[in-house]
């Protein structure tokens, strides 16, 4: 039994968390006891970040105190800015940008050496509070703008789109926005949270463990899935195609179908349903049904393929560029926000690991040669 061989760690438990559960069967998410479902509708972003690193949600007094402390720690050294810019100017797309430039904030750090406990959640302030004025900025620099400096009145979301566009966001951007954000503060161990772990397990620093997960958020199969959503939704408009018949030619060719599927869920994603209402509302009070018309023909389709009963249903990406694009946020920077927000739970689930460390270290079974016979170069 202990030699088992579970592909991709699948049903492997490596940890206990008081963090979040996902029931994947009934598509239910919780942090730490509280329907996600009440807390997108009810809870600040920063409310969140509070009570995944502390443990409980926040008294007034302790919100203002902690939003002001983190909205503190916004601003970056000007040799990160004029990274960004090189970066912007190659061409470097935004994942890659962020990964290198997270990594560079150390740098700034007067403490960024990593021995748990409150250093894991300082630099994890930091860098939390850092990267929205990273990704605005290289937004800012790569349309020829320069970048906004972060507005310490206004809240994590609020923020953001005011440095991404220079203007304060209306009422509805900003809650649209900073629901969007608590939706994907956190996920129990999903790939890029379990990548951050595995370097936190080395008592590596915070930096080290965020950086990993931004890698790992970016692949296709897991946060990256957001930007292919929307390029599919773009090629459907461009062609003029039905939107069914785009799926059935992608299933003809063999191909996965972006934002559908995971590995935990095997119902609809709870978020995908508030996103979806979202998306509803917004596209109800623009008058734009376009993204949703296409999005709900896809769903529906597959729903009656019985693709959905097999336990491939719609997931959090599925629904989230769409309503990013209502804000008017650019394609490619869907993942990175997604990153912005999960750098929360990254460092949540560090620390929580770090309290009681033990080194992650797996193994595979060894299926190479044995007894080969050492050949010199000389000789070979
Ligand atoms: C925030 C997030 O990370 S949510 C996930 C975002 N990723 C995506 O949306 C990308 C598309 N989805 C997928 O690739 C997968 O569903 C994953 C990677 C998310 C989960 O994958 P796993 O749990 O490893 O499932 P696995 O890859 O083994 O697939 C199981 C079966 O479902 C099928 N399947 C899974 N997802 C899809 C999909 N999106 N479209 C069509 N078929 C799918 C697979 O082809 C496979 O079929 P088979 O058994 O006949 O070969
Ligand atoms: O849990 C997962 O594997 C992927 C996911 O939905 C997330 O990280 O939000």
């Amino acid at each position: 039994m202990a030699d088992e061989l579970k592909r991709g760690l699948e049903g492997v438990l490596v940890a206990e968390s008081d963090l979040s559960y996902v029931d994947g069967g009934v598509g239910k998410l919780v942090y730490r006891g509280y329907d996600i479902e009440d807390l997108a509708r009810g809870a600040s972003y920063e409310e969140v970040l509070y009570l995944l690193w502390h443990g409980s949600l926040p008294g007034a007094a302790e919100l203002d105190s902690f939003a002001a402390d983190l909205a503190a720690e916004r601003e970056v050294n000007d040799d990160v800015i004029e990274t960004v810019r090189a970066l912007a100017d190659a061409g470097e797309r935004p994942m890659a940008a962020l990964r290198t430039a997270t990594s560079m904030l150390s740098a700034y750090d007067p403490d960024a050496e990593g021995d748990g406990g409150e250093a894991t959640l300082r630099q994890g302030r930091r860098i939390t509070a850092k990267i929205p004025t990273v990704l605005a900025a290289f937004e800012r620099v790569r349309q020829g703008e320069e970048p906004v400096a972060p507005d310490p009145d206004l809240s994590h979301a609020g923020n953001f789109l005011y440095m991404l566009t220079g203007t304060e966001p209306d009422a509805v951007s900003e809650e649209t926005f900073d629901m969007a954000l608590t939706l994907h503060a956190d996920h129990g161990l999903n790939a890029s949270t379990f990548t951050a772990m595995v370097i936190g397990s080395t008592m590596a620093d915070v930096y080290s463990g965020v950086t990993g997960g931004i890698g790992a958020l970016s692949g296709p199969l897991h946060g990256g899935a957001n930007q292919d959503v929307m390029e599919v939704l773009h090629e459907i408009d461009a062609s003029a195609k039905d939107p069914v018949q785009w799926v059935k030619d992608r299933q003809d060719d063999g191909g996965r179908i972006p934002g559908f599927g995971h590995r935990v869920y095997k119902v609809k994603d709870p978020r995908a349903k508030i996103l979806e209402e979202k998306l509803r509302d917004l596209a109800e009070s623009s008058g734009d049904t376009k993204w949703l018309d296409y999005t709900t023909a896809i769903e529906e389709y597959l729903t009656d393929q019985g693709l959905v009963e097999k336990g491939i249903a719609p997931n959090v990406d599925f629904y989230s560029g769409s309503v990013y694009d209502s804000l008017g946020i650019p394609l490619d920077m869907y993942t990175p926000i997604f990153a912005m927000s999960r750098v929360g739970g990254w460092i949540a689930h560090v620390a929580e690991y770090q309290e009681d460390n033990r080194l992650i270290r797996p193994r595979a079974r060894y299926t190479g040669p044995e007894d080969a016979e050492f050949v010199p170069i000389d000789e070979r």
